[in-house]
């Protein structure tokens, strides 16, 4: 028996409207990724990148087409639906990584478990591990704005990971780290990988995060092309 895919689009399709005139970002997009595995989606700026990541995570809605995420049609599902599915499937790193201002390091990081009622001493010992995994043990109690560009991404990379997803939405996520420590965050994801099978979905403009990525997938003039399978 072969193994359903975690993600499955088929003919999906996003359009925004500017004033009077419509602007059609993904159009007719298929595409299947299987539970643990690493598919890198490149393509232009402006190709649709970030719209992609946000309708696999239920961020907004296609206007048309079929998304079955982690056994959920994500049509299907409503506002309070969806929050769930977000919330317990996904991790997501936005380009503009969202941390919370008004909380520490550690409570940006434990703000996951505690959406899912998991805010336990097993959840606090893991964030602390991840914590130390991306270098900031010693920044715990740091404010957000207190940090580098790179020890935010790194933030927002454990917070993450910190539930145990299934499914990783990453957009840029090494973009603000220089080389060796954007090496040691992609070494995470694939630990990750291959301890829990998490799937991960990075938009990049880095070859080399495409490259460590089992497949890659390119965006252009709104459809999705296989480019290759990256080496690894
Ligand atoms: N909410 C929105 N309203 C109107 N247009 C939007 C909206 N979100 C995205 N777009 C448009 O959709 C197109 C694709 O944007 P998107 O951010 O998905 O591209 P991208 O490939 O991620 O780009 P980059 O590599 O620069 O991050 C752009 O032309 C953008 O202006």
């Amino acid at each position: 028996m072969t193994t359903p895919p975690l993600i499955e689009l088929a003919g999906v399709a996003k359009r925004y409207r500017e004033g009077d005139a419509e602007r059609t970002v993904l159009d007719g997009v298929d595409l299947r990724i299987a539970p643990g595995e690493a598919v890198a989606v490149v393509g232009p700026s402006g190709s649709g990148k970030s719209t992609l990541l946000n309708l696999i995570g239920a961020m907004e809605p296609p206007d048309a087409g079929r998304l079955r995420v982690a056994g959920e049609e994500l049509s299907g599902l409503g506002e309070t639906g969806r929050t769930h599915f977000r919330r317990r499937r996904l991790g997501f790193i936005f380009q503009q990584l969202n941390l919370v201002p008004t909380l520490t390091v550690l409570e940006n990081l434990l703000l996951p478990l505690e959406l899912n009622r998991r805010l336990d001493t097993a959840g606090r010992r893991y964030a602390a591990e991840l914590l130390e995994r991306v270098g900031l043990a010693q920044r715990a109690g740091s404010w957000p704005e207190h940090l580098s560009g790179g020890e935010r991404q790194r933030v927002a990379v454990a917070r993450a990971l910190v539930h145990g997803p299934q499914l990783l939405l990453a957009d840029e996520p090494t973009g603000s780290l220089d080389g060796e420590t954007a090496r040691g965050v992609l070494e995470l994801f694939d630990e990750l990988r291959r301890e829990r099978a998490m799937a991960a979905l990075l938009a990049t403009h880095s070859s080399e995060v495409a490259a460590r990525a089992d497949r890659i997938v390119e965006l252009r003039s709104g459809a999705l092309r296989e480019v290759s399978a990256a080496c690894s």
